[in-house]
């Protein structure tokens, strides 16, 4: 599957009194894991947010699932995973999927499939107030997937999870792209580079490569994909 998912054209953020996003231009494909990686401050969130259609843009254009972003009809088509978990802290994990079950109408028995998808199963009568943060998180993502979404839009998932658990939740976002969701996943950490379909490498507001892993390893002639990051930005900077 090739279509395109999300398409930017010429978008500029202001955040306060500075350029944040500097007049971008890309396409995602769908049905695919796309990685957005950059540095702390970059401009990962509010360009995962001018996505799912909550940030005041500035100029251009973001046209997700063939819709501007932001639109009415994308609510229940688009899930997105916030850094801090938006969940009820006071309520159980079970509590809080029964809840978002609801609020998106879809049926409650779907969320025992989303706690197996994010190895939660038996924290399911635990109050999230008591959870760490990383689990919290996973309830978090649990919730997303209810819906079912066609776009899942996730900003730093792995954060603070042991390395079995970031191997099983890439393993996830795998399989769900394989049945035909686009992932759009954020992450300050290059080691998660590889384990993208397609990468999208930001820096200062910008983006300074657009490509398979295996085609900046060719286009920088580095194996590794830090030092593939570093010689994209030196020869920006040349
Ligand atoms: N509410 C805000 N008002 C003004 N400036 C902001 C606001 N939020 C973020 N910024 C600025 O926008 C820039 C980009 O921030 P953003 O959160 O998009 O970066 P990021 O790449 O997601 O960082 P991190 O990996 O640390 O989460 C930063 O310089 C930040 O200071």
């Amino acid at each position: 599957m090739n279509s395109t998912a999300i398409k930017v054209e010429g978008l500029r953020v202001d955040r306060g009194h500075r350029t944040v996003l500097n007049g971008l231009d890309f396409a995602i494909p769908a049905g695919a894991v796309t990685g957005l990686l950059g540095p702390s401050g970059c401009g990962k969130t509010t360009l995962i947010r001018s996505i799912v259609g909550v940030q005041r843009v500035k100029a251009g254009t973001v046209e997700v699932l063939g819709r501007p972003a932001g639109a009415k009809a994308l609510r229940s088509r688009v899930g997105y995973v916030t850094q801090a978990p938006s969940v009820y802290a006071d309520l159980t994990v079970a509590a809080n999927l029964r809840y978002f079950a609801s609020v998106l109408g879809v049926p409650a028995d779907r969320g025992d499939a989303a706690l197996d998808a994010v190895a939660l199963a038996d924290r399911r009568g635990d109050v999230v107030g008591r959870l760490s943060g990383g689990q919290r998180a996973r309830v978090s993502l649990a919730c997303a997937l209810l819906g079912e979404p066609e776009l899942l839009v996730l900003d730093e998932p792995t954060v603070g999870l042991d390395p079995l658990l970031r191997r099983d939740l890439w393993r996830l976002f795998h399989d769900l792209a394989a049945r035909g969701t686009t992932l759009l996943v954020s992450s300050h950490v290059m080691d998660e580079a590889d384990r993208c379909d397609r990468l999208l490498l930001m820096r200062e507001g910008a983006i300074v490569a657009d490509g398979t892993p295996a085609e900046l390893r060719e286009r920088t002639g580095a194996d590794d994909l830090e030092d593939a990051f570093v010689r994209v930005v030196e020869a920006v900077a040349a």
